[in-house]
């Protein structure tokens, strides 16, 4: 019933052409490469269960006819002998092949899963940028995981019920051409069947789905919600809407399960039918002398055996369709163009002082309007720069560049005096630190999370980058202080506590070139005053490009880049940008002086 019913919900996957899925299924054969041997193996044991599971009828057949209906006892024992030799032999060889097949299907999409997570430190941001999350995870997961079930029992049963359909219609057709057509009358009245239930659940299963989807959309946004929701004292607004798309899903799950519970019902009566009809037509046949018993008893196995292979190709096919479109959807981001390569001849740059220039700078995501517009400026090492401007103007974007997240379409940045393309990239990344609003900390220990900004930094480096960064105290005072373990998104230490594991990662990596994103949030007086400290101490020696959000740093700035609509429209320091009475003059009364009034 259960694989029924994902027969129904991937329907819709399977409008692919015949032309895709075999293109697929070449290139998963390609991963395959070092197992072929094994694969030979398995499909040699299929083909023997299926002889197998054939030749148990036709001795049970063959024994009514010699020994039960001529009552003869010689022999009789070692024919049963032979059949529970049959029966057992059947099952070992079905063990074994799924056995060996499971190995084989784990190790193909362990491989595949590894390439897939490669691929994704290999694609460059703009990847990222476009995507949700929660797609790309579902590719690395789902699709993976419905690949690997395929696998592990698809292939054999589609295997295995092909040959012992194929099979059956041989002997049958050796024994009594005439049955074989009476036991097949039921196979234009299954496709029948199953296509008049299959078209009425569809429908329903795609709705299912969609609610389902929609529920679960509700109950995501719930959960990451719930600060807001309990604010607002929206929750009852919340439980109704649930209550509604969960009475649709409800609805919808009933007439589906209904609709597709019919199918296992309507073989049944099919079987049956054949069952009788072949002990009719077949009894008629018998007394005229035309077969024997045993051929009819042979038969009426047979009319079990063809059944439910028929029945399992049809749901199998699907699921095996299903597996295809999430390879694809796999192999989509493996074809993906990584990041450019660094060039043949880029270097490494052992120092750097700190010098950034943008020449002429223009920059479009989507090629269609420029976020950056021949932008330039120089600054000396050591400065800090301050980038100032409304929201969207670009001051993230200058940052992304000088990153190399993306490259310019027009003009240069150079640092100490290099083109940044000619600079390898990892070189470059080293050299920098940033230190963002929204502090990314991975779940593992404090003092792995400070260590993630230089790996090879001593415990002792930790402790003393903490110290520096005004964190060592309240590190301290954590249940298993650097061993306290974090979570993912730092539940269990403060916003501020947050942004001073960060400076001190920062200040572990000793960057030439610090990035920093000012924290808009507010934060207690105290840890503030921590935080100031700390980041004073490592802007110090620094060349610092600071978003900045306080009137404070952007007073203290050696340089301000005033930026509008992608374009740095003036540059200075607090006192002379005033003078000028310019659009940082006007941002200036507009934003920041109410903050000093
Ligand atoms: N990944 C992206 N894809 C497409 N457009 C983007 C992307 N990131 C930013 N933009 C666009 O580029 C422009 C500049 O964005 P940017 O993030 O650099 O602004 P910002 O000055 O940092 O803004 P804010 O102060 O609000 O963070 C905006 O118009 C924005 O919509």
């Amino acid at each position: 019933m259960l694989k029924h019913r994902h027969n129904m919900i991937i329907l819709k996957e399977n409008k692919r052409t015949v032309k895709e899925n075999i293109q697929t299924l070449k290139r998963i054969w390609r991963f395959l490469s070092g197992q072929k041997g094994r694969l030979a193996v398995v499909i040699w044991m299929v083909m023997i269960s299926s002889c197998l599971s054939l030749l148990g009828p036709y001795v049970v057949g063959k024994a009514v006819d010699t020994y039960i209906v001529t009552k003869q006892t010689e022999g009789f024992v070692s024919l049963v002998a032979t059949l529970l030799f049959i029966y057992l032999a059947l099952s070992l060889s079905t063990f074994l092949q799924n056995y060996w097949m499971i190995g084989i299907a784990q190790k193909t999409i362990y491989s595949i899963r590894t390439q897939l997570f490669r691929q994704f430190h290999q694609l460059p941001i703009s990847f990222f940028d476009q995507r949700k999350s929660g797609e790309l995870m579902s590719r690395l997961t789902n699709d993976i995981e419905n690949m690997s079930q395929t696998f592990n029992s698809t292939v054999i049963q589609v295997i295995s019920s092909t040959l012992t359909l194929i099979g059956a219609i041989f002997v049958m057709l050796s024994l009594s051409p005439l049955l074989t057509a009476v036991t097949l009358l039921i196979v234009p009245m299954m496709f029948g069947g199953m296509r008049w239930i299959t078209n009425r659940t569809q429908k329903r299963f795609k709705e299912q789905q969609q609610n389902l989807g929609e529920l679960n959309g509700l109950i995501e946004e719930v959960i990451s919600g719930q600060k807001v929701i309990k604010l607002f004292s929206q929750e009852k607004t919340v439980i109704s809407q649930f209550l509604i798309k969960n009475e649709q899903l409800k609805q919808s799950g009933f007439w589906a399960q209904t609709y597709s519970g019919f199918i296992p019902k309507l073989m049944n009566v099919l079987n049956n039918l054949s069952f009788a009809l072949i002990a009719g037509v077949g009894g008629i046949f018998a007394f005229k002398g035309m077969i024997s018993i045993g051929v009819i008893v042979i038969f009426t196995e047979y009319a079990r055996q063809f059944t439910r292979p028929l029945n399992d190709l049809a749901n199998q096919w699907n699921t095996l369709l299903s597996a295809l479109a999430g390879a694809e959807r796999v192999f989509e981001i493996l074809d993906k163009e990584k990041e450019e390569d660094d060039e043949a001849e880029a270097l490494d740059l052992p120092v750097v002082r700190g010098e950034v220039e943008f020449r002429h700078v223009s920059f479009s995501y989507d090629k269609k309007q420029e976020a950056l517009r021949d932008v330039s400026f120089l600054t000396s090492p050591g400065e800090t720069v301050a980038l100032v401007g409304p929201t969207g103007v670009g001051k993230t974007t200058i940052i992304q560049l000088l990153m190399r997240f993306y490259d310019p379409d027009r003009g240069h940045i150079l640092i100490d005096g290099y083109d940044v393309r000619q600079i390898k990239r990892f070189s470059l990344r080293q050299h920098m630190a940033f230190v963002l609003q929204d502090v990314f900390l991975f779940q593992g220990t404090i003092l792995e999370n400070i260590r993630y900004g230089r790996l090879d930094a001593t415990d002792e480096e930790v402790i003393e980058a903490a110290k520096w960064a005004n964190a060592h105290s309240f590190i301290m005072k954590l249940p298993n202080g650097y061993d306290t373990v974090l979570q993912q998104d730092g539940s269990g230490i403060s916003q501020g506590q947050k942004q001073l594991l960060a400076i001190a990662r920062a200040m572990i990596a000793r960057p030439s070139i610090l990035i920093l994103d000012e924290a808009t949030s507010n934060i207690d007086t105290m840890t503030e005053l921590a935080i100031q400290e700390a980041l004073a101490r490592l802007m110090n020696n620094r060349t610092c490009f600071v978003i900045a959000h306080r009137l404070n740093t952007i007073q203290n700035a050696d340089r301000i880049l005033v930026l509008r609509e992608g374009t740095v429209v003036e540059q200075g320091t607090h006192a002379s940008l005033l003078k000028e009475k310019g659009f940082y003059y006007e941002l200036y009364h507009r934003q920041f002086k109410k903050e000093i009034i």
